[in-house]
């Protein structure tokens, strides 16, 4: 489990570990991470340290010491290090040493920093770190806006200068990095988005704050911890003990989610689906899914025997196509009295908003909204959502009394009193109609087979994501494994190389792939299965 925290927990765990260290030993770990960093990539672009072109934009804090220290290290080694400094004042001993080493040092003027930053191979962002708040002053979002022109690689220093490291909020300019080198622990808004997206890859140096780390806000599942927790067959197991899996989806308006969603609970390993609704997404689950055994709802028996028909399920997945009018709400009704987990997402979601009251049960809940659909349930417009996604989707865990998982390019799967948990696989290519219906497949499966809300949806995220990038890569297995990951990855292996994510991690939709529609992530299924 990769584990992340907000500024606070670091800041306390790091007074911890300093009140046991002589001064400036964090600092001097810190920056001798970051030059190695820095001298591999620039062994990368250049092939040597010596004679490289190195830019530091440096704050007044202590992420601009780190910047400048480590700026002396590699100056030390032959590069040509060069400042601007931002502030008011710079990290005294950090300047004292570039200058000792041979940097040159220069205050803020835009026209010197467009020149440094249009020559140099690498730019260390070193304006704010975890001592950042709100947006970015002058010069320092000058700067910031600067970097997107760079001709080389962007560094930032633990965070990119405008993210706001708890949250991985953005309140204005801030700089996009190729490539982030974060100090003691990962910060949790190095993997949420908006945040996430302007670290690019993210490496960790250690600097001893392990044993001081609290509980963590944020947690990232591997693909190890993935496999550890996904049910598999043994040689008692038979369809029943496997899962069975009810499915209370489409109607005859809205046919195709529900054949997207009995396919992602059949190709996620559901030992039986059971699938209710109107004639007409019954006929078309049954031609494209003959394992599904089904039952054709009659709309006019009463709430408690509407279900009566459809047999014994372990949990329901209840929602995607399913329409919002009165027929749909006693669906809704019905399937939500039972004791079985229910997966609630799509048209179900609208209906829990119009009517919370279907949420008082005892049973575990799930529900799967993206930012437009938890707009609906929390009151609290979609641009607000997406800019707070991490605060948004806890709120809605503790609101709501259930798990809730937030669909979007960064899933987030949050239930109160654990840390929240974030998807590190998928593509920008699963914006498209009709993904989330699989997804709703998979998770329900997932709670079927056993899994917590809490399991069961974030495994269900991890390989969804997994089948996407397989699908978009063209379903080959070993090509997507031999090409690399995101854009910072492919670049300078820079991954963690856990399984899944060294291959598989989060893509940006560039690099070899290619447009997926729904129905190709559910056939993925397997193959991202057989990978963990
Ligand atoms: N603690 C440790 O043990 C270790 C800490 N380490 C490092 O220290 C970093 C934290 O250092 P920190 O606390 O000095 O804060 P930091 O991130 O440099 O920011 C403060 C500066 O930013 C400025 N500023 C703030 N907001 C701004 C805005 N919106 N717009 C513009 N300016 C803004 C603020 O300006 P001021 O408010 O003072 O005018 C001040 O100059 C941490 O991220 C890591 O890199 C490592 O060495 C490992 C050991
Ligand atoms: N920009 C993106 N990057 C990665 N994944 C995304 C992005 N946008 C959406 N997704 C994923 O695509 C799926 C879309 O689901 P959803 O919004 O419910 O669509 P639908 O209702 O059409 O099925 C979700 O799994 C979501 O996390
Ligand atoms: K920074």
């Amino acid at each position: 489990m990769r584990t992340a925290y907000t500024s606070d927990q670091i800041r306390t765990a790091e007074t911890a570990l300093m009140a046991r260290l002589p001064e400036g030993t964090l600092m001097s770990r810190a920056a001798a991470g970051l030059a190695m960093v820095c001298a591999n990539l620039l062994k990368g672009v250049r092939g040597r340290v010596y004679g490289s072109h190195v830019a530091l934009l440096v704050g007044g804090g202590d992420n601009g010491g780190d910047t400048l220290y480590a700026g002396a290290l590699l100056a030390r080694r032959g590069a040509r290090v060069e400042a601007v400094l931002a502030g008011s004042r710079a990290h005294e001993g950090g300047l004292a040493a570039l200058l000792a080493a041979g940097g040159r040092t220069g205050p803020f003027d835009a026209a010197r920093a467009g020149d440094l930053l249009a020559r140099a191979d690498v730019v260390l962002d070193g304006l704010v770190g975890i001592g950042g708040g709100g947006a970015l002053r002058e010069p320092y979002g000058t700067l910031a806006e600067l970097t997107a022109e760079a001709a080389g690689l962007v560094v930032a220093v633990d965070v990119p200068s405008g993210v706001d490291a708890s949250s991985g909020r953005v309140e204005g300019p801030a700089v996009r990095a190729h490539l982030t080198v974060t100090f003691g622990a990962y910060k949790a808004g190095l993997l949420v988005d908006p945040g996430a997206s302007h670290a690019g890859s993210v490496e960790l140096v250690d600097i001893g704050l392990g044993p001081h780390l609290p509980d963590p806000e944020v947690a990232a599942p591997t693909g190890d911890d993935v496999a550890g927790l996904l049910p598999r067959p043994g040689a008692e197991s038979d369809k029943y003990r496997r899962g069975v899996v009810g499915i209370a989806a489409g109607s005859d308006r809205y046919t195709g989610a529900a054949v997207l969603s009995v396919g992602g609970a059949v190709r996620a390993g559901a030992g039986m689906v059971r699938f209710a609704s109107a004639a007409e997404p019954v006929r078309l689950v049954r031609a494209r899914w003959p394992e599904a055994v089904t039952t054709v709802l009659d709309p006019s028996s009463s709430p408690e025997s509407l279900l009566e028909e459809v047999g014994r399920v372990q949990a329901w997945v209840l929602g995607p196509g399913l329409g919002t009018g009165p027929e749909a709400h006693a669906v809704a009704r019905a399937v939500l009295s039972s004791d079985v987990p229910v997966l609630v997402d799509a048209d179900g979601l609208t209906l829990v908003a119009k009517d919370r009251t279907l949420l008082r049960r005892a049973a575990p809940t799930v529900l799967t909204p993206h930012a437009g659909e938890l707009s609906r349930l929390l009151g609290v417009p979609r641009e607000q959502i997406e800019a707070a996604r991490l605060d948004h989707v806890r709120r809605a865990a503790a609101e709501l009394g259930a798990t809730v998982l937030l669909k979007g390019s960064t899933t987030l799967v949050a239930e109160e009193h654990r840390p929240v948990r974030v998807n590190t696989t998928g593509t920008p290519w699963l914006a498209t109609g009709g993904t989330g219906d699989v997804l709703s497949g998979i998770t329900g499966a997932l709670l079927a087979a056993g899994l917590s809300g809490y399991d069961a949806a974030s495994c269900a995220a991890y390989v969804h994501g997994l089948a996407a990038r397989i699908a978009a890569r063209g379903g080959d297995g070993g090509g997507a494994r031999a090409e690399a990951g995101g854009r910072a990855e492919a670049r300078y292996e820079a991954g963690d190389g856990g399984r899944g994510e060294a291959g598989y991690g989060a893509g940006d939709g560039g690099c070899g792939e290619a447009p997926i529609a729904a129905l190709d992530v559910a056939e993925a299924i397997p193959a991202a299965l057989r990978m963990l």
